[in-house]
C-alpha cells in the first residue's frame, strides 16, 4: 500500500528523511513511530505530494507517487498536522464544502456520506457552532470526518490524537480499529508509544530522520523468557525454584522459565497455589530504547 525506497528530503544541512524504505501492507494497522523532530511530519507530507522528495521513490497504492498524484491521491484518506477548515463555517458546512470539490452523486448521496463521517468521529451532535469554536480535539475529529468521506482503502494520519483527551484517545482507536477491519488499512503517525503499542499490528521506528526498525508488533514485543508468577505461597515457590528465581517481590516472583504452561503444571502438581502466571514480553519502550541507540545525550569520541 505503501513503499518508499531511499526515500531522502533535506532542508539546507539538515538531513530531515535519511533513506528511509518503508513497506506498509495490505491490512496493517501501521504506526509510524519516532521522538518530535525526527521526520515523521516530513514523511507524511512527502507521501502525500505536500512536499518534494531530495531524492527517493515513492508508492502508494502500487502507482508512483508524486507522478500519478491525481489518480492516487482521491483514493486516499489523509490528515496531516492541524488539519485546515474554514473558521467561521461549520463542521458540517465544511464538509460539503469539500465533498463538493470531488466527484459523487445526488444531493442526498452526499449529505448521507457526510452525516455518515461526522457520526464516525462523533461530532453528528453539534451542527451550528462554527469550526473556530471548536476545541483542537474537535478539529482533529473533522479533520478525520474529511479523511473518511470518501471510504478510502488507506488512511493516511499525522499525529491522529494530538489535543484528544484519555477519552478522545480512545474512540479514535476504537474508530480506526473499526475501520481496519472493514477493510482500511490504517498508516499513522505518533511519538506516543502507548499510542501505537494499542493500536498498531505493525511498527516503524524513525530516529533522526533514519528508519532503526520495521517489523510486526507481536515479533517486537517478542518474550523475555522470564514468567511472573504471583502466589500465596510465594516463598515455598521461590524454594522450589531457587536456580531459576530471577526476583521476588511479596507475593510476586520473576522465574526464568520458557514455557509458561508447564511451569503452572509443576507448581500445581506440587500443591502449590497460582494467582496468576504470565509469560513476560518485551514492552515497546524497551524496544525503542534499544534500537535508537545511545540517545541524544550520546557523546561520540572525535
Ligand atoms: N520546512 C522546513 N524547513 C527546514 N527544516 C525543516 C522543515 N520541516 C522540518 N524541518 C526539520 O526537519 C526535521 C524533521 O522534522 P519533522 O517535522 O518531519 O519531524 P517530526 O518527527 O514530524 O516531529 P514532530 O513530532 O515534532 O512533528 C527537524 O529537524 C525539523 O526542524
Amino acid at each position: 500500500m505503501i513503499v518508499t525506497r531511499a526515500l531522502t528530503k533535506r532542508y539546507g544541512s539538515v538531513l530531515a528523511v535519511d533513506a528511509v524504505d518503508l513497506n506498509v501492507r495490505d491490512g496493517d494497522r501501521y504506526g509510524f513511530l519516532g521522538p518530535n523532530g525526527s521526520g515523521k511530519t516530513t514523511t507524511v507530507r512527502m507521501l502525500l505530494g505536500l512536499v518534494f522528495a531530495t531524492s527517493g521513490e515513492i508508492e502508494l497504492l502500487g502507482e508512483r507517487m508524486p507522478r500519478n498524484a491525481a489518480e492516487v491521491l482521491p483514493r486516499i484518506g489523509a490528515m496531516v498536522e492541524g488539519p485546515a477548515a474554514y473558521p467561521h463555517l461549520s463542521g458540517r458546512r465544511n464538509l460539503s464544502l469539500l465533498d463538493a470539490s470531488g466527484p459523487g452523486g445526488s444531493r442526498r448521496t452526499r449529505r448521507a456520506r457526510i452525516e455518515e463521517a461526522l457520526e464516525q468521529v462523533g461530532l453528528a451532535g453539534i451542527d451550528r457552532r462554527p469550526v473556530k469554536a471548536y476545541s483542537l480535539g474537535m478539529r482533529q475529529r473533522l479533520g478525520l470526518a474529511a479523511a473518511l468521506l470518501r471510504k478510502p482503502r488507506l488512511l493516511v494520519l499525522d499525529e491522529p490524537t494530538n489535543g484528544l483527551d484519555p477519552k478522545g484517545i480512545h474512540e479514535i482507536r476504537d474508530l480506526l480499529i473499526e475501520l481496519n477491519k472493514a477493510g482500511t488499512t490504517v498508516f499513522l503517525s505518533s511519538h506516543l508509544l502507548s499510542e501505537v503499542e494499542h493500536l498498531c499490528t505493525r511498527v516503524g521506528i524513525v530516529d533522526r530522520g533514519r528508519l532503526v526498525l520495521e517489523e510486526e508488533l507481536d515479533t517486537v514485543r517478542g518474550a523475555t523468557g522470564l514468567v511472573e508468577v504471583r502466589s500465596p505461597d510465594a516463598a515455598d515457590v521461590a524454594s522450589m525454584l531457587n536456580g531459576q528465581l530471577v526476583s521476588r517481590d511479596g507475593e510476586n516472583l520473576l522465574i526464568r522459565h520458557g514455557d509458561p504452561a508447564a511451569l503452572n503444571t509443576t507448581l500445581v502438581a506440587a500443591g502449590l497455589r497460582i494467582a496468576s502466571i504470565t509469560e513476560q514480553r518485551r514492552t515497546l519502550e524497551q524496544v525503542v530504547l534499544e534500537v535508537t541507540g545511545a540517545g541524544s545525550d550520546r557523546v561520540d569520541a572525535p
